[in-house]
């Protein structure tokens, strides 16, 4: 399905499974804002982008989503300024950081839930918009508990519960916006190679090999299928409240839930 006139805002976009986001949305047509705190990846970026879709079509925005008044005012506000309008929003900024672990929270969850409010700002029909679809990004970590990672693991737990509860508060709100959430399992970009770190995995560290042998048995996904996700989370309107998982052994699939008793 094309994208055409619509626009994304990517948080984290500059490299990894973000630009592969990127890269998808802009062959739609779509026009992407790529926000990312690394300027020197960011700029690389958009001049590889520039090259192959043309200017005009994306824009780099240098900003820490840890940031609350820079991510309302310089990334979200400034992308409706540049583009006329917001549809799509995908919160994937994310680190590994055992040691420094309340800035996980702060990156993993604190900012998905900015993303959030601020993507339903410019997009729902409470705020009188044109609703929207929001994707946050979670790990197959929320599922297997990973003992590498135990902070890292709780903050893609919550983008799991806070995701399905903005789903719910949407369609009783009537806000117009999709709010889902994905969760790969490993995948080939720099922030893999951050368990060989003890600066990443503090104490962690000396589970390296155990951590690797986890990853040679369950293997490692590339980008651009985490990418072919989010866009059927985009384009498939009747998906909200959905887990979508993706995984080595099973591609794109969903997380099934028991229905509540009573
Ligand atoms: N790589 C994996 O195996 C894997 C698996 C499951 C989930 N994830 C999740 O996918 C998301 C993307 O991860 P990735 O593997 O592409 O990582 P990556 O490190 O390759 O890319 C992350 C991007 O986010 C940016 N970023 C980091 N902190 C930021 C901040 N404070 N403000 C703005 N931008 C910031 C980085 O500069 C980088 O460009 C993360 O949420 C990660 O937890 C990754
Ligand atoms: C350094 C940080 C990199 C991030 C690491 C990931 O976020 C963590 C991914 C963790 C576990 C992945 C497990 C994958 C398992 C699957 O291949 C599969 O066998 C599980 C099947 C379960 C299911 O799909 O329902």
């Amino acid at each position: 399905m094309a994208l055409m006139g619509r626009v994304a805002l990517v948080t984290g976009g500059a490299q990894g499974i973000g630009r592969a986001a990127v890269e998808a949305l802009m062959r739609s047509a779509a026009k992407v804002s790529v926000v990312d705190v690394n300027q020197d990846c960011g700029d690389a970026c958009k001049s590889e982008l520039d090259a192959e879709f043309g200017g005009g079509s994306c824009a780099f925005i240098q900003c820490d989503v840890t940031d609350g008044d820079a991510l309302r005012a310089d990334a979200f506000q400034k992308t409706a300024d540049m583009f006329g309008r917001l549809d799509i929003v995908i919160n994937n900024a994310g680190i590994n950081n055992e040691k420094n672990w309340e800035k996980t929270i702060g990156v993993n969850l604190t900012s998905v839930i900015k993303g959030t409010y601020l993507g339903l700002e410019h997009m729902s029909r409470e705020y009188g918009k044109q609703g929207g679809t929001i994707i946050n990004v979670s790990s197959m970590a929320a599922f297997m508990h990973s003992p590498h990672q135990p902070v890292y693991t709780a903050t893609k737990h919550g983008v799991i519960g806070f995701t399905r509860a903005m789903a719910d508060a949407s369609v009783l709100g009537n806000y117009g916006v999709r709010i889902n959430v994905l969760c790969p399992a490993f995948v080939d970009t720099p922030l893999l190679h951050s368990v060989e770190e003890e600066d990443n995995m503090g104490k962690f560290v000396k589970f390296k090999e155990d951590f690797k042998r986890t990853m040679d048995k369950f293997g490692v996904l590339q980008p651009s299928l985490i990418a072919d996700g989010m866009m059927r989370l985009i384009t498939d309107a009747a998906l909200n409240g959905a887990v979508m998982k993706i995984t080595c052994s099973k591609g794109i699939h969903f997380h099934t839930y028991e229905p509540m008793s009573a």
